[in-house]
């Protein structure tokens, strides 16, 4: 089977294409096993639909299912481009609902994708947790998202607790020059991540209706890299570089 593998800026994801839907939990775990897989912090198959131009399955790298996936979302569109399985402008069905994407600036191993994530809910803004005041938004999957002033001092083992109380991604956020540096505990992967899209934009959400930041700005997860984010009257857009780092044969 041929398998790609590819980094939305430093969240990596193994995708394939399959003719249809399956229960895949334990490949995900295998192939996304950093020594004894190819590693990623999640599986994407993309599988042909009636109505949209494709439909995934996300897997996180424990195997476990997940709604939406924000840089899983564009790695994809670029993987379901560049394989003719979509056009450059597509629709495609999540566990969410149903993402809109765009690739510019293509080539095969890169390109600049653009993800319309599905529409925030903010589920409770008064969760008060070891001092700190904690919104849970779910913009796809469920994340907590608190301020902080020094993200440097972003606490794990705090983040890991507050997932299993939430069942919830956890995130903290800083503002810098009216732009927003994140990072994010991702369950699923039971770690930080590099970047995530969906937190990025819980974080982005949280800012902008608490007036910290304007609508179109810069945020900066782990990885360092620069993702752009705005709201519009009910999505949230999120655009970006993904990378297709190689692909290969993986053995069933
Ligand atoms: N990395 C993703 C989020 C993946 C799902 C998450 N770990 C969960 O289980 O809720 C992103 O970029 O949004």
């Amino acid at each position: 089977m041929r398998v790609a593998k590819y980094s939305a800026n430093g969240n990596d994801f193994v995708i394939f294409h399959a003719n249809e839907k399956a229960e895949r939990y334990d490949l995900a775990k295998e192939i996304c096993h950093r020594q004894e897989g190819i590693g990623a912090d999640g599986l994407i198959v993309v599988v042909p639909h009636a109505e949209y131009d494709f439909e995934w399955e996300f897997y996180n790298s424990d195997g476990s299912h997940a709604d939406m996936c924000g840089n899983g979302s564009r790695a994809c569109a670029h993987y379901a481009y560049n394989n003719n399985l979509a056009p450059a402008k597509m629709s495609f069905l999540t566990g969410a609902g149903i993402i809109n994407a765009e690739v510019t600036d293509n080539t095969p191993r890169s390109g600049m994708v653009l993800s319309e994530l599905t529409p925030p809910e903010i589920i409770d803004d008064s969760i008060e947790f070891n001092g700190h005041n904690w919104w849970l938004i779910n913009t796809g999957v469920p994340h907590l998202v608190r301020f902080t002033e020094n993200i440097e001092a972003f606490d794990i083992e705090e983040a890991r607790e507050l997932r299993y109380v939430y069942n919830a991604n956890v995130n903290v956020m800083h503002v810098v020059d009216g732009n927003l540096r994140v990072r994010t505990y991702e369950r699923g992967v039971e770690d930080e991540t590099l970047a995530c899209g969906t937190g990025m934009a819980a974080s982005f959400y949280r800012a902008y209706k608490e007036g910290k930041v304007q609508n179109n700005i810069e945020v900066y997860p782990t990885s360092g890299d620069t993702l752009y984010l705005g709201v519009n009257e009910r999505t949230i857009t999120f655009k970006g570089r993904v990378k297709k780092t190689f692909e290969t044969e993986w053995e069933t």
